[in-house]
């Protein structure tokens, strides 16, 4: 039987180049998910950028491998997380255990190596006290089993902006093109009003920076000269959002602009940026990959067909490892109360809970250790812990979650008023993976 052996670690650079055991972790990640080798200037620039975000790499090491197999030096899995605040609310800006580049070699798969990163790095993530954890998926069936739930979503759209596109009401159009490259500084600080302004948006990594300036093609990492960018102005001459997008190349047709990143500070920066986008001559379409799924972006426009949803994704998953931490954490606008029996077979959110609004801050008790207790019988809804986490930021409907059989009610208009509670300000969205 092959025995594992597990390392955490810190990725580094040793004379300007990532050393042997960051090399060996991100060529695995790469293989992982399909992507070509990386080496030299692109490979440092990959992993200053993972240094940059604070990752914190796992590896396990198969101990042995017959001859002319990939060396034992290479990680036959993969794993990562790091911190970044994510708004649960009101700006509350909360620290959220961060996971990604889980990755497991084809010929070591189903054999709980997920499993064992995924139960150890939780474990800690429990320990030093994050309310929750957070992932994206590349699959959605994975993560449910370790209490995941899908909390915000997004989608991919299409806006045709032939003749005839028209705002319904006519934005102040303060908006001018600049050198992609001012976004290198004013993206990030553009970044943080809207993140303030956004529930479920959470710190984003390095990477966005870099492609929204230009400096990054994903697909060939390296600069992208086709990469143009606008600002939009306050009243007083103030940055307020930018976009920033390339032109899909004289062969597609009909002639499209990619929005490559699009952040708006203001609704008025929104409004005016879309206007602009339509306003691109020789353009026929629009598209965006990250636009939110209640936006206002159809009610802009004087034909809200134009605008044509091709695909919905959910975005963040949570994992809620502290039931009172997070609940208390986020603001909620109506008073109530309400109890929740939560099943959590990794037991970090087993219970009951008397969760108890004033209309603006969120009160939390735990009445029972277990939800099969008779306070858990009695409770206002059962659910599981993903289930929770679908719930936490407003965006999954418990009255629809209900319909579907994901939770159970004991009170009649239980679900509506869980409803009213868990709402917030805006949708939940988060305009990027991580
Ligand atoms: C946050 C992120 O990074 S998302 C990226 C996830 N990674 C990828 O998509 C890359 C390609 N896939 C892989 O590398 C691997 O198949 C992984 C990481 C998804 C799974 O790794 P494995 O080591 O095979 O998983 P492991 O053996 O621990 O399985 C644990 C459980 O998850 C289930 N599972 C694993 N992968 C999948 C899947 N793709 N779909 C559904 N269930 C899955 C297993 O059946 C097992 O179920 P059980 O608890 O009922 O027994």
């Amino acid at each position: 039987m092959t025995e594992y052996r597990f390392e955490t670690f810190e990725p580094a650079l040793e004379n300007g180049a990532p050393d042997a055991r960051t090399t060996a972790y991100m060529q695995a990640v790469r293989a992982g998910f399909h992507d070509k080798r990386v080496e030299g200037e692109k490979l440092r620039r990959r992993t200053e950028r993972a240094i940059t975000d604070e990752r914190v790499f796992t590896s396990v090491y198969a101990d042995n491998a017959p001859q002319l197999a990939l060396p034992p030096e290479i990680p036959v899995a993969t794993f990562a997380h790091f911190e970044k605040t994510v708004n649960v609310g009101g700006g509350r800006l909360v620290p959220a255990h961060l996971i990604t580049w889980v990755t497991v070699r084809p010929t070591h798969r189903r054999r709980g190596l997920l499993r064992s990163m995924m139960t150890g790095n939780l474990a800690r993530a429990a320990e030093i006290g994050y309310p929750f954890a957070a992932l994206t998926v590349t699959e959605g069936s994975i993560y449910r089993r370790f209490g995941f739930g899908a909390a915000t979503w997004y989608n991919e759209v299409e806006v045709d902006t032939r003749a005839g596109f028209q705002m319904a009401v006519e934005p102040d159009r303060r908006v001018e093109m600049v050198d992609p490259h001012v976004l290198r500084e004013l993206g990030p600080e553009l970044y943080d009003r809207f993140q303030q302004m956004t529930p479920g948006a959470s710190g984003r990594q390095r990477v966005y920076v870099d492609v929204a300036s230009g400096d990054l093609n994903l697909s060939t990492d390296e600069e992208d000269l086709a990469t143009r960018a606008a600002l939009h102005y306050d009243e007083d001459g103030q940055p307020d959002g930018y976009v920033s997008y390339r032109f899909a190349g004289w062969d597609v047709k009909p002639a499209t602009v990619e929005v490559l990143d699009l952040i708006a500070a203001s609704d008025a920066a929104y409004s005016s940026l879309w206007a602009f986008l339509g306003a691109v001559d020789l353009v026929e379409r629009v598209q965006f990959g990250y636009a939110s799924q209640q936006s206002p972006l159809p009610w802009l426009l004087t034909d809200p067909r134009r605008v044509r949803v091709l695909a919905q994704s959910d975005g963040m998953w949570l994992r809620i490892l502290d039931v009172k931490k997070s609940l208390e954490a986020r603001p909620y606008s109506v008073e109530g109360s309400i109890t929740l029996a939560v099943h959590d077979d990794m037991d970090y959110a087993e219970g009951v809970f008397r969760l108890t609004s004033d209309g603006e801050n969120g009160t939390v008790e735990r009445l029972a250790e277990s939800a099969d207790s008779a306070e858990g019988r009695a409770a206002d809804l059962s659910l599981g812990v993903p289930e929770l986490g679908s719930l936490y930021l407003g965006g999954a409907d418990p009255v629809v979650l209900n319909r579907a059989g994901r939770i159970s009610k004991r009170s009649e208009d239980a679900a509506i008023r869980a409803r009213a509670l868990f709402l917030l300000e805006r949708a939940p969205y988060a305009p990027n993976d991580f």
